[in-house]
């Protein structure tokens, strides 16, 4: 703890933390409509990223396209100093190891045990003994706070924030040096959000990993992040505006010189009332 640096929303990030992922210049279009355009993004290892912004502006077409299953279509994703688009598929295959998934749904296997679905990672990817994915399974159970019992059931028998547990169980079996998270806390209530984020801060304060958090839920991203970036709609910028709003803390969103920002995280419609109806009158 004495290298560390407190951050003011309680996050610890390392002084010297290297560069785990970069973005450089990354611009991504599907058929002629252009989501991404001119991203340049620096992640560290260890940083709790939160990405915000409103429904269509390409949070999960970013995250995607960092974590190699969206290809670019300019610009490029370096992890760990190699470029994803320099690797072969193997190399990817290798790489995506070394990420977590923690999807919106759980996207659990329903016709597995919760004991099957947590090992799943482990045994398609490490030859370990039975023993052995039994007392990691175990492990992952009780540090997402669920109890062994659950090991025997399946998914159609646990509540939403249950499946949200063993969800990021699995994600973190493999013990990911990046974990994404699509929308943790939607369709769960206040209480299991919150339950879900404090996992979030307990995940990251047990191991050293590097997190982005597609939310739209501001009490997580105030919550977990160390640092908040907010896109915008690309057709709705001025053409040298940059799609990232706001890149900064969690503490200093309410500040922010940008307008937008502001009412966003208010959940302030503001202008964005007329436009839409006059985006329906055309
Ligand atoms: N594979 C794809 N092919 C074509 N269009 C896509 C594809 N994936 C995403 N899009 C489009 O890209 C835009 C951004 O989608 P994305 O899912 O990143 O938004 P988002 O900001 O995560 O939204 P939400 O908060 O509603 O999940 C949307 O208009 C979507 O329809």
């Amino acid at each position: 703890m004495s290298t560390a640096m407190l951050e003011p929303d309680h996050q610890i990030v390392e002084p010297d933390a290297e560069e785990l992922i970069r973005c450089d210049n990354i611009g991504v279009t599907f058929e002629h409509q252009t989501i991404l355009q001119d991203i340049d993004v620096s992640i560290l290892r260890g940083q709790t990223i939160a990405v915000i912004g409103e429904s269509g502006c390409g949070k999960t077409v970013f995250m995607k396209t960092i974590v190699g299953l969206v290809a670019p279509t300019t610009g490029w994703v370096s992890f760990d100093g190699r470029r994803l688009s320099d690797m072969s598929l193997v190399e990817l295959t290798q790489t995506r190891k070394r990420f977590g998934f923690v999807f919106q749904n759980a996207a659990l296997f329903d016709s597995m045990s919760i004991f099957e679905n947590i090992a799943f990672p482990l045994r398609q990817n490490e030859t370990v003994s039975d023993g052995d994915v039994r007392d990691r399974v175990m492990q992952l159970l009780s540090e997402v706070g669920l109890p062994s019992e659950v090991a025997r059931k399946y998914p159609a028998e646990l509540s939403g924030g249950m499946r949200k547990r063993v969800g990021l169980a699995r994600a973190l079996i493999l013990r990911p040096e990046l974990v994404v998270y699509d929308e943790p806390t939607t369709g769960l209530d206040p209480i299991m959000s919150d339950v879900i984020n404090e996992l979030i801060l307990e995940t990251r304060r047990r191991y050293p990993v590097t997190s982005i958090v597609v939310t739209h839920d501001m009490h997580t991203a105030r919550k977990v992040a160390d640092r908040v970036l907010m896109f915008f709609p690309r057709n709705r910028l001025a053409p040298q505006e940059s799609q990232i709003l706001f890149d900064g803390s969690p503490s200093d969103l309410e500040h922010a010189e940008d307008r937008r920002v502001r009412q966003f995280v208010r959940g302030e419609a503001g202008e964005r009332l007329r436009e839409i109806s006059l985006e329906s009158e055309d």
